[in-house]
């Protein structure tokens, strides 16, 4: 490790080259051994959070998913009350969970050079991006995150354009994940009376996928910076599989009360962490939540999470399903374009739930 650093306004290091443009994103400056925070990444007051200690979201177990009726009810009620909760004994084997938490330390583990061949300024593809913070020419303050994200479209894509690296795991693992989403879309429809996923419906639910490996290294002064700000996925559903570190925060009864405020999801050994995005709250027409989270800095460990977004088709255009509306539901939410709706989370910093206003009728 390099000697240990002090950065101040006053230095002539130039953060932004060496943190973005050079490709050493917030793992170098913390490999350097930094002792405080750079300006850069102190966060406003309010983008730190109320902790509620004694509360959780659901931990549910899928063994008797075939045989018992109670375990994929308690799915659609975790997903309608929390829009969050984690999965024990889901079936995705644990080897290949652990094969993809070491494949996301091998590639941020690659010199800055070879990470950034997969920027946004030299990747050959959109499809493919390393980067820091989430949207840093938008941003008042930056992140402390680095990350890679895959757009899935082809095995043949995957081979010849994904880092090899982390190719091979990343893949399996999306593989032997499908299973999984199929069990539970089935269930979260069948809930709302849509009895049968055909090809159309599977489109809107899980017609495109993308893969994020997010590296969120130690940090000086943890509690002035945040890992990810908060905001809601804009997927249909989110698995995310994380380290045993901890950190990530979900909030809960938003805007009733007291109560309202955010709960640790403290890392079980094995679970998946599921969580509704924006595109399924618009499709069941509000009935599924998809609920604001963030994630804590650690001041003492290198935390790693890997979403997986399952998301429509760029191209679909998503709205309260037909059969809602058929049933007398008042629409909540106008027909939008998804890519219009991803477009317009990328291009703003993180704020909270608000990305969702841009549905609403
Ligand atoms: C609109 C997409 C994303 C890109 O299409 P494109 O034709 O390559 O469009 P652009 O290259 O013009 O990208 C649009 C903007 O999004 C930005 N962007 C393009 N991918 C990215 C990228 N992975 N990262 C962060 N900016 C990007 C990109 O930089 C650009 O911003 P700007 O340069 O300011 O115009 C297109 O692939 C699409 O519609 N995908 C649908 C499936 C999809 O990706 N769904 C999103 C699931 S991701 C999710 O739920 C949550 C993600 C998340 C991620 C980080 C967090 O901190 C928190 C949450
Ligand atoms: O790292 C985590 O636990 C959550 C990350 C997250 O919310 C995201 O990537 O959308
Ligand atoms: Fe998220």
């Amino acid at each position: 490790m390099a000697p240990a650093m002090a950065l101040s306004s006053t230095d002539s290091f130039d953060l932004t080259d060496f943190v973005i443009n050079k490709g050493n994103g917030v793992k170098g400056l913390s490999d350097l051994g930094i002792k405080s925070l750079p300006s850069q990444y102190i966060q406003p007051q309010e983008a730190l959070i109320n902790i509620i200690p004694q509360k959780s979201i659901p931990v549910i177990d899928m063994s008797n998913w075939e045989n018992d009726p109670r375990v994929a009810e308690s799915v659609c009620e975790a997903a309608e009350k929390f829009g969050f909760f984690q999965l024990v004994n889901h079936g995705v084997p644990l080897e290949v969970l652990d094969g993809v938490k070491d494949a996301t330390h091998r590639f941020f583990g690659l010199p800055a050079e070879e990470k950034r061949k997969f920027s946004k300024e030299l990747s050959s593809t959109n499809n493919i991006r390393f980067g820091t913070s989430f949207s840093p020419d938008a941003e008042k303050a930056l992140e402390w995150k680095d990350y890679l994200s895959l757009f899935y479209v082809s095995e043949e894509e995957a081979s010849v354009l994904w880092p090899s690296a982390c190719r091979d795991e990343v893949l399996e693992y999306m593989k032997k994940s499908q299973v999984l989403c199929t069990k539970l879309m089935t269930a979260l429809m069948e809930k709302l009376n849509v009895k049968e996923i055909d090809e159309s419906k599977e489109s809107l639910l899980m017609g495109s996928k993308r893969i994020n490996l997010n590296y969120y290294p130690r940090c000086p002064n943890p509690q002035l910076t945040v890992g990810v700000g908060r905001h809601s996925d804009v997927s249909s559903l989110t698995f995310l599989l994380q380290d045993e570190i901890g950190g990530l925060y979900v909030r809960i009864n938003e805007g009733k009360g007291d109560e309202d405020g955010w709960v640790h999801v403290p890392p079980i050994e094995g679970s998946l962490v599921i969580n509704v995005g924006d595109a399924l709250q618009i499709l069941s027409n509000g009935r599924y939540k998809s609920v604001e989270h963030c994630v804590i800095a650690s001041g003492s460990k290198n935390r790693i999470s890997i979403p997986i977004f399952v998301n429509p088709k760029p191209n679909d255009v998503i709205g309260p399903l037909p059969e809602l509306i058929a049933a007398g539901e008042k629409p909540k939410y106008k027909n939008i374009l998804y890519s219009d709706y991803v477009k317009h989370f990328f291009r703003k910093a993180h704020d909270g739930k608000k990305t969702v206003a841009f549905a609403e009728i």
